[in-house]
């Protein structure tokens, strides 16, 4: 098999980006850490990947600076909520607390965070991080975070069970989830994930709720909020919940590369041939580029106006992580204040942005070095001819997610983003 096309004749990395093609110069080190036993490699890791249980120690400069004082830009701080079942500053208690319903007005505070991102940009991942970083702050260490992953509740609703759940093999575009002809079945999953985390945040099950999907369109965006609005306008609902968009982006092909290879021992393939995986991966790719739309500053201008004109007073909040923190996306992230914003509001705002601010040195690199080990790896056993499991992972990914494929992509969703504005 002749070189992978993404690697040139001197042995670095060729990437039609070029922000982060200094990244990938193959460095130094070389030791992967990758298990080539596909089965094996399903049983000892889920959807999120290894990342969940890595404890890498977070900076103690970053953490116990996210009091209410420490947040420069509100001196004013109207404390409502003295007694919040998000207990900022009471130990962990994962039992159910009692709910005293209180007028609309001074509810207590919950957080929805709503991820937005086409597949594989570590939105799962990104999710543990982002508990593992509100577990790790003094302020906010007793916050009960879930994660309610619509990949999973597709899983579970629409696998066969063939001994164990398996996907389907789409024989034909009307058998693909993922195409856009079938997307009410997928948008019946998200409502379903989104139903469930909303009746738990409700049920005092949980504080801070992660609907992790890719929302990738606005119309689906649309849906979340109308149904966050509904649960704030409820005289019934026991909470109020602030929304919380966090956009992750990733157009680095290299990563992209890595990210699929990882994917394609998910749970929707563990049973699938790798070059199948990622041919599948790939056309899950396409299907998506072709009709996502960013969360953009316009989108943020009417959510608010939506918030207003329904006199909801709670809060939107914008953030992003892109290329894993390496472009810097500070303008790209927003803040409405509701009216009366709580103690617990600015301190999630506070450590939000703590968050996307140091996520590079915090997550980033360590993601950055295990890419680099990846390619090292392949490309020495490209280079020695000695494949483990005969698998040569770099020449597959190279010729399916070639530069051809990344111009394709591009075109997708350059085309889609003129078709929405044409309409606009
Ligand atoms: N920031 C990151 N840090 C560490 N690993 C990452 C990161 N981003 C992506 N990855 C790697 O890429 C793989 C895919 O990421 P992940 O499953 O989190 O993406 P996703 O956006 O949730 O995908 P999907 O929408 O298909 O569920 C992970 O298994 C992980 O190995
Ligand atoms: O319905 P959405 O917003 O596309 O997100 C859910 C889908 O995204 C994915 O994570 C994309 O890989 C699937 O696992 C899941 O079915």
């Amino acid at each position: 098999m002749g070189s992978p096309n993404f690697i040139s004749q001197n042995g670095s990395l060729r990437s039609n980006q070029t922000s982060a093609n200094s990244l990938f110069s193959l460095g130094q080190k070389n030791y992967s850490n990758l298990l080539l036993n596909k089965s094996n490699y399903y049983y000892q890791n889920d959807e999120i990947g290894d990342e969940q249980d890595e404890l890498i120690p977070l900076p103690e400069t970053l953490l116990g600076d996210l009091s209410i004082d420490s947040f420069s830009g509100f001196s004013e701080v109207q404390r409502i909520n003295s007694g919040s079942p998000l207990s900022f500053d009471t130990p962990r208690d994962k039992r159910r607390r009692s709910i005293v319903r209180e007028p609309t007005g001074s509810r207590r505070s919950k957080f929805i965070f709503i991820l937005v991102g086409l597949p594989a940009v570590g939105k799962s991942t990104i999710s543990a991080q982002l508990i593992r970083f509100i577990q790790s702050n003094p302020a906010t260490h007793s916050l009960r975070c879930l994660v309610y992953n619509a990949g999973k509740v597709r899983r579970k609703m629409s696998f066969k069970n063939l001994g164990k759940l398996s996907m389907e093999l789409a024989n034909n575009s009307s058998d693909d989830l993922f195409n856009p002809k079938n997307s009410e079945k997928k948008e019946k999953y998200a409502r379903i994930t989104l139903d469930k985390l909303l009746k738990e945040l409700d049920m005092d099950i949980c504080d801070v709720g992660i609907f992790d999907a890719t929302n990738s369109r606005v119309q689906r965006r649309q849906f979340v909020f109308e149904e966050i609005c509904a649960y704030n306008e409820n005289p019934e609902s026991n909470f109020r919940v602030t929304p919380m968009v966090l956009q992750i982006t990733c157009d680095d092909p290299n990563f992209i590369r890595y990210n699929v290879h990882q994917k394609s021992f998910n749970e929707d393939y563990f049973d699938k041939p790798y070059e199948y995986a990622v041919r599948d991966f790939a056309r899950r790719l396409k299907n998506y580029y072709s009709q996502f739309t960013p969360f953009s500053c316009e989108e943020f201008d009417s959510l608010v106006k939506l918030i207003n004109d329904r006199g909801l007073g709670h809060g939107l909040f914008v953030y992003n992580i892109v290329n894993t923190g390496l472009v810097p996306s500070k303008h790209l992230n927003n803040n409405h204040f509701p009216s009366n914003f709580s103690r617990e509001i600015v301190q999630m705002v506070n450590l939000m942005e703590s968050f996307v601010e140091h996520y590079t040195r915090m997550f980033g690199y360590t993601y950055i070095e295990r890419v680099k080990e990846f390619f090292n790896d392949e490309m020495k056993n490209v280079e020695a001819k000695s494949t483990p499991g005969g698998l040569n992972y770099l020449s597959t990914l190279g010729s399916i997610l070639d530069e051809e494929y990344f111009g394709e992509l591009q075109e997708l969703l350059r085309r889609n983003l003129e078709n929405i504005n044409a309409d606009l």
